[in-house]
């Protein structure tokens, strides 16, 4: 509508009509005033989108997961689309057909390699991408046949599959090796020494392009690759139930079971023609992240709240990758940080001089000491817990490698599952004991002990999260 000042309105001199204005002039006056008004209503149209952009943008919740690698970050992602986004996570649900194939196929090859090694008597540290180390043992107590022989020459053609796969998922992306390259213990630091990986793992920059690549809605039974592996089910559970072989793997300090994306005791589900991927095979697939991936989870209705977003990233964890995250540190609302309770007895991939949790104990105090983060809801996961039980029942002890961690040789816990809630205990008030020391300001941490890969506890768990940052969110806006 085109504004028409009142007669007692000071501009009504300057806008009305001159007297003597003929047809025509009149018919153009108005058009350039509808033109005016009309790029008047655009201006301020534009102006209420951008208002309503920037005050969603405000809501939209910032998450990082941030933690080793293999700590349980993309698996922790997973849960949370899995449980909040279900129709996209079936859309991607064939995708992970191809990784959990690629993941059984390269625990038979790592196998098979040990097994050659053993065979010839020789021992090689081995600079392939397995990076199997494979030490010099006595050979008289292992005791290989034709038949071991005959299964080697019949799964060799897994070599192949293997290739294929790799071929698959990393076609369009990029497979790239993580652990080379400059190594930073925290975003934070300068660029520490490079030491050679002990283990190459094959890893692609980003899920969405592997998952958004045509995938077949159902499996292709006459696909070669889902062939091949059918065609090798029985050698393959043979081989792994083998007791000579797991004798050799025992020697080598090989706990597949315990690794990434482990899968040998599924094989007559997951190793046949018409295999359909399961939730929990999902959760348990093993692709490591190299580039940062971004999702978005909408919140339906939390309380009275509807529509709340979250942008969630993804981090790559390894060290030479954790330079890349500072720049993700701006405006960051909350940081889930997962550090794995198993891993006290290992190495990092990337550094064999460096054991595992005590580098998510530095990690953890440099990012409760940064400032750019002190703002920040830091909610920390003690993540596998499953495998820390399974640990502590093999009777492997944290302070056999970490003797300031649970100090009590005279206190006799033979109990597992107490032992457990005691380690954790310990790992709680650790890490508790470092937000206080080292954060600039005074703030809490949600603290969470978790088994990512058991999907039902973990939805609730991130239930939990989510109402907790909706009334600290909440709390902060009612300060201001
Ligand atoms: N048993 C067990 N396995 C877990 C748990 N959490 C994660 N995993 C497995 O550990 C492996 C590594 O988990 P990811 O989520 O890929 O680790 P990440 O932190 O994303 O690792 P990067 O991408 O290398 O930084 C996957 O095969 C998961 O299935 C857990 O609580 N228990
Ligand atoms: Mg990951």
């Amino acid at each position: 509508m085109v504004f028409h000042p009142h007669p007692s309105d000071p501009f009504y001199e300057f806008m009305k009509p001159p007297e003597d204005e003929t047809p025509a002039q009149k018919t153009a006056r108005l058009k350039r005033e509808a033109d005016a008004q009309r790029i008047n209503d655009e201006i301020d149209d534009q102006i209420k989108e951008d208002r309503n952009r920037i005050k969603k943008e405000r809501e939209i919740v910032k998450v990082l997961l941030l933690g080793q690698s293999e700590s349980g970050k993309s698996t922790t992602l997973k849960n949370f689309r899995m449980r909040f986004a279900p129709v996209e996570w079936e859309l991607e649900r064939n995708g992970w057909r191809a990784v959990v194939q690629l993941n059984i196929v390269r625990s038979i090859n790592t196998i098979l390699k040990v097994v050659e090694a053993e065979m010839n008597g020789s021992f090689a540290v081995d600079s392939d991408e397995d990076g199997i180390e494979v030490t010099p043992i006595s050979a008289e107590d292992i005791r290989f046949t034709d038949r071991h022989q005959l299964l080697m020459i019949r799964l060799a053609p897994l070599a192949g599959v293997e290739t294929e796969l790799k071929r698959r998922i990393g076609d369009g992306s990029e497979p790239i090796t993580p652990g080379s390259g400059p190594q930073y213990a925290t975003p934070f630091d300068d660029a520490g020494a490079s030491p050679a990986p002990r283990r190459r793992e094959f890893a692609v920059r980003s899920w969405k392009d592997v998952l958004s690549r045509s995938i077949p809605d159902q499996p292709d039974a006459d696909d070669f690759v889902t062939s091949a592996i059918a065609e090798c089910k029985e050698d393959m559970k043979t081989l792994w139930n083998d007791s000579t072989v797991r004798v050799t793997l025992k020697k080598h300090s090989l706990q597949l079971g315990d690794t990434a994306g482990f899968f040998l005791n599924d094989l007559d589900r997951v190793a046949t023609k018409d295999f359909t991927v399961t939730d929990d095979d999902i959760v348990r697939a093993r692709l490591r992240t190299v580039g940062i991936q971004e999702y978005a989870v909408i919140f339906k209705e939390v309380g009275r709240v509807a529509g709340w977003e979250w942008r969630i990233f993804d981090v790559g964890g390894c060290r030479t990758l954790r330079k890349a995250w500072l720049s993700y540190f701006e405006n960051v609302n909350v940081i889930i940080f997962l550090s794995p309770v198993s891993v006290f007895d290992q190495r990092l991939e990337e550094d064999a001089k460096v054991n595992r949790l005590e580098d998510s104990i530095i990690l953890w105090t440099a990012l409760c000491a940064s400032k750019l983060l002190s703002k920040t809801q830091l909610i920390l996961f003690l993540n596998k817990c499953d495998l820390l039980r399974r640990k502590l029942k093999r009777g492997v002890r944290i302070n056999q490698y970490l003797p300031s961690f649970g100090d009590r040789e005279n206190e006799v816990i033979t109990v597992v599952k107490c032992l457990a809630i005691q380690t954790l205990l310990d790992l709680r008030e650790k890490f508790k004991d470092l937000l206080r020391q080292h954060s600039p300001e005074r703030r809490s941490v949600y603290i969470y002990a978790t088994t990512a890969t058991d999907t039902t506890a973990t939805g609730v768990t991130l239930e939990t999260v989510r109402d907790g940052v909706l009334r600290e969110n909440l709390a902060a806006s009612q300060l201001i």
